[in-house]
């Protein structure tokens, strides 16, 4: 992954990250006072050994003790409000890029399905929140403060400080070691989990499939494999973690006893007063106590270390939508000249030099056989893939000039597989919308002659459906589909393979839909197979293997290809056997 290829992303999380510099900057003040409170615990011990036992005061312990409570009171308070203010900062973030991100993963997969940068989007930004608000972060504003502290030590006497160094840079060296060797292991864990997981959602969408055709056992052992790489290899970084955590724990531990002695030698040989021999071993605990931390939390650092690189991609790939000066309601005229179409991702264009126009009022059919391109030219419609070359014009407008949203609203479309959301069947006639419009949707309904169809289930309009449609039979999805494609009253309507679920009753309603769409100065295009769907056509754009092979009105272009067919047939063989 080049630098440059994030260049853009970087610059944007960076941004929003900037803007909560205020919350960081305290989060750093309030980290400084309890780092210098830390020292209230060491001083204490240092005045209670060295001053008060020497003294036998009381008084002066009782001061010094309710002194302590206050210092400790406030350590306390200060450290509750940065770990608040820390989770807030990552709260902040992830509502701030929710919607950038969520639609910059929509738009990413709507050209890559399956693409794990867009599929992993959300889920990165919920671990960037998540190590915020986790004491790792906070740890990484205490580890400045290690080495002012280890230099504190040597104040109390070099060889103790010495000693602090030496294990407070073995420490380090072990977090750098650590970091180094679990990349790796990391990076595969969060790698596998991914793939396991979209295994597993994508089987269950296809439980009825899966089902059906007796594929239980074995996708369930495809996903068990997935499962399983996905465990080895987040043991195996857990374990490597582990150890790290474990090692360090215990060395500093044994550091805190080590120094100790090497305090009560030095009390011996009479270098060290007691009080300092105690202060130094606490000091010293608390000094490394964030470097085990950071050691500890690793695997949070690290995930949302490569979230963070991984949104910088996602943010990168698909740039912010640029506002677009609205246009005026277009009229439905639509033309493709010499339009080539090359899918995202592809090499080679799937629609070549392809012109043909629609005017408002009319209906064009384009047939082909499979492959020919007929998606393709869906999807160019819709704006979903963008003309390689050649233009195609809404009301003289190129696509991309209208705001998706808007051209969305504006172009109608039923695809192939048409799919439902979780909800009911007008919130999904309203295309999810937040409060549907109620007369919107039965229009809708009717002018998709689905009205009574929807009357007749059980809930009428609130029957709850499901991605699979639930209870609802292939045609009924289609003529829902149909229904969501006419709502919001757009000018064209774009319409891939309508009738291949629908009965005789279905087929009457979709061309009494498409009647009503011409009726109203709209246009309509019906990519088919079938002739029953080109019934209410004017014009036939023919296409094979991405190319025109015909275009023009509907009758002409079918005796054409009729008289084709006849000569083909009519010709004789080349081997001249008749
Ligand atoms: N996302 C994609 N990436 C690369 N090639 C694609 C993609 N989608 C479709 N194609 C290719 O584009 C060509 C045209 O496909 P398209 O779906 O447009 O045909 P179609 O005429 O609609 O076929 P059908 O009638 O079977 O639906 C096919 O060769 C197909 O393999």
């Amino acid at each position: 992954m080049k630098r440059d290829e994030l260049a853009a992303g970087k610059a944007e999380l960076r941004a929003a990250r900037r803007q909560d510099r205020r919350l960081f900057w305290a989060v750093g003040l309030f980290s400084a006072f309890v780092n210098l409170l830390m020292l209230t615990g060491p001083l204490f011990m240092l005045q209670v050994y060295d001053r008060v036992l020497g003294a036998r005061s009381v008084e002066t312990l009782t001061a010094l003790f309710l002194l302590v409570m206050f210092l400790f009171a406030a350590m306390g308070l200060l450290d509750h409000a940065r770990a608040r203010l820390a989770a807030r900062i990552g709260a902040r973030l992830q509502a701030r890029l929710e919607s950038r991100v969520f639609d910059a993963a929509l738009r990413r997969n709507a050209l890559a399905p399956n693409d794990s940068v867009s599929a992993a989007g959300l889920r990165d930004l919920d671990s960037i929140n998540r190590c915020l608000s986790a004491p790792v972060f906070l740890a990484l504003f205490d580890l400045p403060w290690v080495p002012i502290f280890l230099s504190a030590i040597f104040l109390f006497h070099p060889m103790l400080g010495l000693l602090s160094i030496g294990g407070g840079v073995f420490l380090i060296f072990a977090t750098l070691l650590n970091q180094t060797l679990s990349a790796r292991p990391l990076a595969e864990a969060t790698g596998t989990q991914m793939r396991s997981d979209r295994l597993a959602d994508q089987l269950r969408d296809e439980a009825e499939l899966v089902q059906a055709l007796g594929m239980r056992a074995a996708a369930f052992r495809r996903w068990q494999q997935a499962r399983g790489r996905a465990v080895e290899a987040s043991l195996g970084a857990a374990d490597l973690g582990g150890s790290f955590s474990t090692f360090t724990r215990t060395f500093r531990l044994f550091l805190q006893s080590a120094i100790l002695a090497l305090g009560a030698w030095l009390v011996l040989q009479g270098q060290l007063t007691p009080g300092a021999m105690i202060a130094g071993s606490i000091l010293m605990g608390r000094t490394l106590a964030p470097v085990e931390q950071a050691v500890a939390g690793w695997a949070v650092l690290a995930r949302a270390r490569d979230g963070w690189g991984r949104l910088a991609l996602l943010l990168t790939a698909t740039p912010p939508e640029q506002p677009r000066t609205p246009l005026p309601r277009p009229r439905a005229a639509l033309e493709a000249q010499a339009l080539t179409v090359v899918p995202p991702g592809a090499q080679v264009p799937t629609l070549r030099a392809v012109s043909f126009r629609v005017d408002p009022g009319q209906a064009l059919g384009v047939i082909g056989p499979s492959g020919a391109g007929k998606s393709t030219l869906a999807r160019a419609i819709c704006g979903l893939w963008r003309p390689a070359n050649g233009s195609l014009r809404l009301d003289g407008a190129t696509l991309d000039q209208f705001d998706p949203d808007v051209l969305g609203h504006l172009v109608g479309y039923l695809p192939q597989r048409v799919g439902l959301f979780d909800g009911t069947i007008a919130e999904n006639i309203a295309r999810l919308a937040e409060r549907p419009d109620p007369e919107m949707v039965v229009d809708a309904a009717k002018r998709a002659a689905a009205h009574q169809l929807i009357l007749d289930l059980p809930e009428g309009y609130d029957t709850k459906v499901s991605q699979t449609g639930g209870r609802l039979s292939g045609g009924q999805i289609q003529r829902i589909g149909l229904a969501r494609a006419l709502y919001g009253n757009p000018v064209l309507l774009v319409l891939d393979e309508p009738n291949a679920n629908l009965d005789n009753e279905g087929s009457q309603a979709l061309n009494a839909a498409v009647r009503g769409m011409k009726a109203a100065g709209g246009a309509v295009l019906i990519m088919a197979h079938r002739p029953a769907a080109i019934a209410e056509c004017d014009t036939l754009l023919v296409l094979d293997n991405g190319t025109r092979r015909a275009f023009g009105p509907r009758e002409e272009v079918l005796k054409a290809m009729v008289q084709n067919a006849a000569e083909l047939t009519r010709k004789p063989s080349p081997g001249g056997v008749a």
